[in-house]
């Protein structure tokens, strides 16, 4: 939403870490460049028209606005830690029911995969997806979002792929796009028409693949539904070449590609997304080498999502490997109601550093400037410098490490949205 401050200058003032990594708004850090956080102590940010004016110590700014502090409405960020707002660059944010049902069965020991091939998984969303109308996803998808906003998270990707069929990827979308009219946080929307083949399709798939290309991307292409096109590669699902020909299509129609890839088996998805020039390989829990060195040459950034892998119960990503490698590693929840029931990031970062071995430092650019790149937001959010959104979180902690340190925790009190608070003392305003 635009809710750009019409009301008198925000001064931040003397945070005890602001963590503004600063610099880095043209590509995302890689290697060791995402440790650095370019952190200010006493530090201090003068917002204004919902952008960020000017960030520094707490001295340099009061040299700079000691004339206009009368106007100001001072924060005091005395003992507290500032971040960017975070940026979760992979969800299934609109979509309608749960399932608690096959979270059961797999525990009794049945697979993801296996439950989708029996007609549930992916499949039994759709359902739900499909049946619900626009009034019933807004609202559902509405109160998932104020849960992001509360800890601490800004800006969303969300993805279509519950309805299969281009009425229902409609809804979905036209939801996503009213709820970025609306709510506060901003939604970057991605089509995800390839997201499993129906089962009317299940001895055809290829048709379906047409159905994609030659009608729904068109028309999601026309209508301005989408920025990102996206596709489930993996074995019972799409191939590599279904998957190339609709990420090809979708560059052709102006929709930038990505790709759920590597996630289950080991399927050339990392080396898909290189190949194609995607701008994010998403999964990749069991991406070749190669495939990795591919992405890194190609500046194709990882959305890894160590939520899924623990709540599939699965080996993660490496991102150790990824960062040693140079790729641009960022994190996401991968929000939805089968693999990654949930709408915390900091959680994630937790687990980015148990499970896959990021450091803290690394795991929270992962979750503020590569996740914005992740998105092609990086020129907008992801740091605290001049011109850029003013979204900002301050936690009732000092020290970042915090955020990683202490999980289950929601530390975010105040988040700052284009300039204006919208979550004071941890309740939305
Ligand atoms: N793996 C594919 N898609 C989603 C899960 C969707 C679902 O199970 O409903 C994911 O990214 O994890
Ligand atoms: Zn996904």
């Amino acid at each position: 939403m635009n809710t750009m401050s019409t009301h008198s200058p925000l001064f931040l003032r003397h945070a005890t870490q602001l963590v503004t990594l600063a610099g880095s708004s043209k590509a995302p850090l890689t290697g060791n460049a995402m440790e650095d956080l370019k952190i200010i102590e006493d530090g201090s940010v003068w917002i204004e028209d919902g952008r960020i004016q000017a960030v520094g110590t707490d001295a340099e700014l009061l040299t700079q606005y000691q004339d206009r502090l009368a106007e100001a409405k001072e924060i005091d960020a005395t003992g507290r830690l500032v971040t960017p707002g975070l940026v979760d660059p992979h969800t299934h944010l609109v979509h309608a029911g749960s399932r608690e049902n096959e979270f059961e069965k797999r525990l009794q020991g049945a697979t993801y995969m296996e439950i989708m091939a029996a007609g549930g998984g992916i499949h039994s969303t759709t359902r739900a997806t499909k049946e619900a109308d626009h009034e019933q996803l807004l609202t559902e998808s509405r109160r998932r979002l104020d849960a992001f906003l509360l800890q601490g998270v800004t800006t969303v990707e969300a993805k279509s792929g519950y309805g299969l069929e281009w009425e229902h990827e409609k809804k979905q979308l036209e939801v996503a796009q009213e709820l970025n009219r609306t709510h506060v946080i901003d939604i970057v929307s991605t089509f995800m028409g390839a997201h499993a083949v129906p089962s009317k399709y299940r001895d055809r798939p290829d048709d379906f693949v047409d159905l994609v290309v030659n009608e729904m991307i068109p028309k999601v292409a026309r209508l301005g539904l989408a920025e990102f096109n996206d596709v489930f590669c993996e074995r019972g699902v799409f191939t590599p070449e279904q998957s190339r020909r609709i990420l090809e299509v979708g560059k052709k129609h102006g929709l930038a590609p990505k790709i759920h890839a590597d996630e289950i088996e080991p399927y050339a998805g990392a080396e898909l997304a290189a190949e194609v020039g995607a701008v994010s390989a998403d999964h990749l829990l069991r991406a070749s080498k190669e495939g990795i060195r591919a992405m890194a040459e190609a500046g194709t950034v990882a959305v890894l999502l160590p939520g899924t892998a623990f709540f599939l119960m699965a080996d993660s990503a490496d991102a150790r490997a990824m960062i040693d490698a140079g790729v641009a590693v960022a994190l996401s929840t991968d929000c939805n109601p089968g693999s990654s029931p949930t709408v915390s990031l900091p959680l994630i970062m937790n687990l980015g550093c148990l499970k896959m071995g990021m450091t803290p430092a690394e795991a929270l650019t992962a979750t503020t400037i590569n996740a914005a790149h992740a998105i092609r937001r990086g020129h907008e959010v992801g740091s605290l410098e001049k011109g850029k959104k003013a979204d900002l979180v301050l936690y009732d902690v000092s020290d970042y490490r915090s955020l990683q340190y202490a999980y289950g925790v929601n530390h975010a009190r105040t988040v700052i949205k284009t300039g204006q608070v919208v979550v004071r003392d941890g309740l939305r305003v």
